[in-house]
């Protein structure tokens, strides 16, 4: 059964033209499905229509058999917690003038009080920040320092701690390790992949980066000018029969 089904989706900026056209996906329990496409394409949009940022125009966005779609803030409120973002720069996530463990703390304070937590235990803050920072594979002394005080990759390894924090069925991952240098980046992927495991998240993954999406997922689309022109199990990349425009990106990578 799926997580999260998005279906017929359409989406406009004022009265400009579609940017979001039909579409349609699903994602299961545990999966980590990947979006790619070149820039400009609609990727971010999608995103911030699953998150609830955006309003959609048409369409239904479906957590849980929940529809998330439209709703109002008051209404979506018990539902936030589960579908949580890590996105492109952890600088920007991050409160400057806080603390990595108050920052740490913010999800929980806002959402997880009233939820029991499977994976992590709330004793008091020090306790529940040092296992966050363990699970992302970090000093626990980190949780003193600003985000100053830290480089890139440790920055966006605290931004993945605090989206699992609350433990949230799905992570829309909207370019997570673009602003890294390339070893960062093979280890925070290899981080995210490995906690997708250990605590049953899924991921929507989006990049335009072909190859880290191959890594990561286990199905992928493709979309181009806002539309999903293909849709396929990662095994299916280089099958003959993929989308000329999938094709296409494939060359660009080899
Ligand atoms: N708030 C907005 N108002 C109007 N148009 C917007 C807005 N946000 C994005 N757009 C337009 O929507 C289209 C898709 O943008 P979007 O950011 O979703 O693309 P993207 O695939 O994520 O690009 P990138 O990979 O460069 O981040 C672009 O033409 C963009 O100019």
């Amino acid at each position: 059964m799926s997580l999260l089904e998005v279906k017929n989706v359409y989406k406009t900026y004022g009265s400009g033209a579609a940017v979001l056209q039909d579409v349609n996906f699903s994602i299961g329990k545990k999966q980590c499905l990947g979006l790619v496409g070149e820039s400009g394409c609609g990727k971010s949009t999608l995103a911030r229509c699953l998150l609830s940022i955006e309003p959609i125009d048409r369409g239904s966005i479906v957590l849980h058999n929940i529809p998330l779609h439209n709703k109002s803030e008051r209404s979506l409120r018990p539902y936030r917690r589960h579908i949580q973002a890590v996105l492109q720069n952890p600088s920007a996530a991050l409160n400057p003038k806080l603390k990595i463990i108050d920052s740490l703390m913010d999800p929980y304070l806002q959402f997880g009080e009233q939820t029991e937590l499977k994976h992590f235990c709330y004793r008091n803050k020090q306790d529940f920040a040092s296992q966050l920072l363990e699970a992302v594979e970090l000093p626990a002394e980190l949780a003193g320092r600003y985000p100053h005080e830290l480089s890139g990759g440790q920055k966006q390894r605290v931004t993945i701690a605090r989206a699992i924090s609350i433990e949230p069925a799905i992570i829309i991952l909207d370019e997570p390790t673009s602003s890294l240098d390339v070893l960062s980046q093979a280890a925070v992927l290899r981080l995210l992949d490995g906690l997708r495991e250990q605590l049953g998240i899924s991921y929507l993954f989006i990049s335009h980066d072909l190859a880290a999406v191959h890594m990561m997922s286990q199905h992928m689309m493709v979309m181009r000018d806002g539309v999903i022109v293909d849709q396929f199990d990662k095994e299916e990349l280089f099958a003959a029969d993929r989308h000329p425009y999938t094709q296409e990106l494939i060359s660009m990578f080899e």
